[in-house]
């Protein structure tokens, strides 16, 4: 069984280094996956109201055999439940779906600027994580004006801004600044959804490592000190993913991976994304 770090969040809390997302992953098959992966290791969980498929997530866990306190759950609020009631009552439901009376981690899945209700909606959550119904409190796609405004209008400081970032990614201005601000970096579509599985930089790597192109990728981010949520629902990949803590990429490998920092997005920017 891999010894996946944990990464300490500014309210004393842990979240596992490496986790397991189901992004396009349906809610009758979600749970197959999810066995795959706690009995490969995984420890942390990353779903959304919007992946419609927290039931199925939350009927995995209930079966798993593992004590509530050793699976670290994360889900998101949808964009079209913002403000502060409707995100009380659409946290309700969450919890509902999952079959828990709690979360480790809620995030705001998106800021949507346009609709200009995120902090109040930060403000809900605030009293969320007072009632201790999710343990810690974070944010999604946030960038470092939505962040300010957050540490300007409220209280609570978000643990970790969940963000597109891979190596034709890299996000350093936004990684800096989290640094800056005690805000932890979680990196989405980690290996850009598959894109950069079939480049060559990545294969050579792949090759000298004796590694495959997603180990080399997700071993990436553990340098860097994301933490990272891979998906998959192929068993042999899902098993292979969290076996990155066994090797180290030198000087010269981060080099060839930050030739690749293009960039180019395969997600929408968050900026413009309102949906
Ligand atoms: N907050 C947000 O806005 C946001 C946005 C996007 C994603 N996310 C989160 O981030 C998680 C990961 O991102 P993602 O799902 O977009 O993409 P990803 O993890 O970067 O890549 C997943 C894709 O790569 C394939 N894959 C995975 N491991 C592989 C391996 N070892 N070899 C070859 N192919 C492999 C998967 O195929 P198979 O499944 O067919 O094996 C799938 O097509 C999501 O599931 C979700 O939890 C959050
Ligand atoms: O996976 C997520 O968490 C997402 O938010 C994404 O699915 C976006 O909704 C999608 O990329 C919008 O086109």
């Amino acid at each position: 069984m891999p010894n996946v770090p944990g990464v300490t969040l500014n309210d004393g809390t842990t979240i596992p280094q490496l986790g397991f997302g189901v992004w396009q992953v349906p809610d009758d098959v979600v749970g197959a996956a999810i066995s795959t992966a706690l009995e490969a290791g995984y420890r942390s969980i990353d779903t959304a109201a919007a992946y419609r498929n927290e039931t199925g997530t939350g009927k995995a866990i209930a079966e798993s055999g593992l004590a509530r306190d050793e699976i670290y759950v994360t889900t998101k609020l949808w964009n079209t439940d913002q403000g502060y009631d409707s995100t009380l009552r659409a946290f309700d439901a969450s919890l509902e779906r999952l079959g828990l009376d709690q979360v480790d981690l809620y995030l705001i899945h998106w800021p949507t600027p346009s609709r200009d209700a995120y902090v109040d909606t930060w403000r809900a959550f605030e009293k969320i994580r007072a009632d201790g119904r999710a343990r810690s409190i974070g944010v999604s796609n946030f960038h470092v004006p939505h962040l300010r405004r957050l540490f300007q209008e409220t209280d609570v400081v978000p643990v970790l801004n969940q963000v597109e970032l891979h190596p034709n990614l890299p996000q350093a201005e936004l990684r800096a600044f989290h640094a800056e601000h005690r805000i932890a970096t979680e990196a989405w579509s980690p290996l850009a959804s598959g894109a950069l599985l079939s480049d060559a930089a990545v294969a050579g790597l792949a090759d000298k490592h004796g590694k495959s192109a997603a180990q080399v990728l997700l071993r990436w981010h553990v340098q860097l000190g994301n933490v990272v949520i891979p998906k998959s629902v192929t068993p042999e990949r899902i098993r292979a993913n969290i076996e990155v803590f066994d090797f180290e990429l030198d000087a010269d490998d981060l080099a060839v991976l930050a030739g690749l920092d293009t960039g180019q997005r395969v997600g929408p920017n968050p900026e413009q994304f309102n949906g």
